[in-house]
């Protein structure tokens, strides 16, 4: 699968009271080609269930789900997998889930960090925060500049995330970013409608 486009990433605050599958789907329909299952609760079996329908929802519209900070339920699913620095190796996870699997990691603002996960076997480096994000205020900053010498050194694709809008993704994507990884300017909306138009308009910026 070409690692271009949106990249939607949910988040179970925000999605409570029963927004996560249809919100989800929504964003799928309008045109991610990434989606993210992001919880940071402890509940086992909700997490399981909620992840298995989340991946069911992107078998049907032919995206790839992503797993943040769980190799087993990836590995269980059988699907991707996102890791932070803290959340276990990306060579570990690489031997578990294999050489076909979607395997990303985040590296802030810094090439070394991207250095070595190349050398781990990641499929994608993530960038950022690059702006003021709603969802992860400490995340550490990252400027623009960042994403040419990414561009410049890595030939793996580059995912910028952190406070990326419809008014921000452009500069991201003129500088290099293959993907743009959203939360809040996708899904703190009124209606599933309303995530599918944010989606279509993210995807778009991509043509
Ligand atoms: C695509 C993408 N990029 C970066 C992150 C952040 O991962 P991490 O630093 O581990 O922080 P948490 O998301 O786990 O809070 C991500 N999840 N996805
Ligand atoms: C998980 C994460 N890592 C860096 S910023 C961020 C949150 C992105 O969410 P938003 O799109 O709402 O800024
Ligand atoms: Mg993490």
């Amino acid at each position: 699968m070409t690692l271009r486009g949106l990249y939607a990433i949910t988040d179970t605050p925000l999605l409570a009271g029963g927004k996560l599958l249809p919100y989800a789907e929504a964003a799928l329909r309008g045109g991610a080609r990434l989606l993210q299952y992001r919880d940071k609760s402890g509940d086992d079996a909700r997490r399981f269930d909620e992840a298995q329908a989340l991946a069911e929802l992107c078998r049907h519209q032919d995206a790839m789900l992503i797993i943040n900070d769980d190799l087993e339920l990836a590995a269980r699913l059988g699907v991707g997998l996102h890791l932070g620095q803290g959340d276990g190796s990306l060579a570990a996870a690489r031997a578990r889930l294999g050489g076909d699997c979607v395997l990303g990691g985040t590296c802030h603002a810094q090439l070394e960090l991207a250095e070595r996960a190349v050398a781990e076997g990641a499929s994608y480096i993530a960038f950022g925060r690059f702006f003021n994000s709603n969802t992860k205020p400490g995340a550490p900053a990252a400027t623009v500049e960042l994403l040419d010498q990414a561009r410049a050194r890595f030939d793996r694709p580059i995912v910028a995330i952190g406070g990326v809008s419809l008014d921000t993704a452009p500069g991201l994507i003129a500088r290099g970013a293959s993907m743009v990884a959203v939360i809040h300017a996708l899904f703190a909306a009124d209606s599933a409608s309303e995530v599918e138009d944010r989606a279509r308009a993210f995807a778009a910026l991509f043509d």
